[in-house]
């Protein structure tokens, strides 16, 4: 009797949950066509609460309601890549597991914000469809890495445009998990990035990361980003990153 009770509770708690969630992502959905409407100043106060609270179970490279046709159709087609194994994607947990090993093993020294305080990476910080948007899938065998990104309202520069910093920020966290992955944990020592043409907000661009060269601790990479037809080259960059060396690193 107090199991059935127990599970009834269970499942309605779950309901209520999924539920809030589903309302969350509408709104979030809601709030970014509201920006992107046309002519229409989009006021700060509007905003409602724009950080998300991190739960380390959801995985957020997955679709949800803010991303676009474009974005949903080009994450379909990079899955259907993984089925022969040539391409993988990139969960959530697996690129948190990445910053939590690098960070135990190098980072003695510096202790982590406590989760009330700071929910997660710069990247994962938005309520759906604000910030980033975005999905990874790796290429071993080239050595290649590709982001499929959304950059939504929040992330704005010149009015209806992504700002340069958003976008190096996801040019650089794609590659960094890239060079991670190639030879282990690393840290950007430079990025150089040419911005050729603007991004509209809400757009979905495709950042192609590769490695160029290997010598000893350094990997030195070559990306780009371009619009989901590729017929616009927005941005590009050149970049080195370093393997971090564990028995100097103390900071
Ligand atoms: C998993 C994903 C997590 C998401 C994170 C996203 C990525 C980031 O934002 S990282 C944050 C930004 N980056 C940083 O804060 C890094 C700060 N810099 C550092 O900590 C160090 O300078 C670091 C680790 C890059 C290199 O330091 P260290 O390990 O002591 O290397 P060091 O011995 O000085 O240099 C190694 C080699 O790299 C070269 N090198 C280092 N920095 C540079 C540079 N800026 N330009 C050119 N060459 C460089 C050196 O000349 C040397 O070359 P060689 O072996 O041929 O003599």
């Amino acid at each position: 009797m107090r199991e059935g009770l127990r599970a009834t509770l269970a499942v309605s708690a779950g309901f209520w949950c999924a539920l809030g969630e589903m309302l969350r992502s509408c709104a979030a959905r809601l709030r970014m066509l509201g920006a992107l409407r046309k002519d229409e100043h989009w006021p700060a106060r509007n905003l409602g609460p724009a950080l998300r609270w991190f739960s380390s179970e959801k995985d957020f490279c997955l679709p949800n309601p803010s991303w676009s046709e474009d974005l949903r159709h080009l994450f379909h087609q990079f899955m259907k890549k993984c089925e022969d194994g040539s391409w993988t994607y990139i969960s959530e947990k697996e690129m948190l597991d990445l910053q939590k090993k690098a960070s135990e093993l190098s980072f003695q020294n510096v202790k982590p914000m406590k989760k009330k305080q700071f929910p997660s990476t710069l990247t994962r910080n938005f309520q759906e469809g604000l910030g980033f948007e975005y999905a990874m899938f790796y290429n071993k065998d080239e050595r290649r890495i590709v982001c499929l990104f959304q950059g939504g309202p929040l992330l704005q520069g010149f009015p209806g445009l992504l700002h340069g910093g958003a976008i190096v920020t996801m040019v650089d966290y794609s590659i960094s998990i890239l060079s991670t992955k190639t030879i282990g944990f690393t840290m950007t020592a430079y990025i150089n990035i040419t911005y050729k043409r603007p991004i509209p907000i809400g757009s979905v661009v495709v950042i192609n990361g590769q490695v160029d060269k290997i010598e000893e601790r350094k990997v030195f990479l070559s990306s780009s980003v371009h619009s989901a037809d590729e017929k616009t080259l927005y941005s590009e960059a050149t970049s080195l990153f370093v393997q971090l060396n564990l028995e100097k690193s103390e900071t």
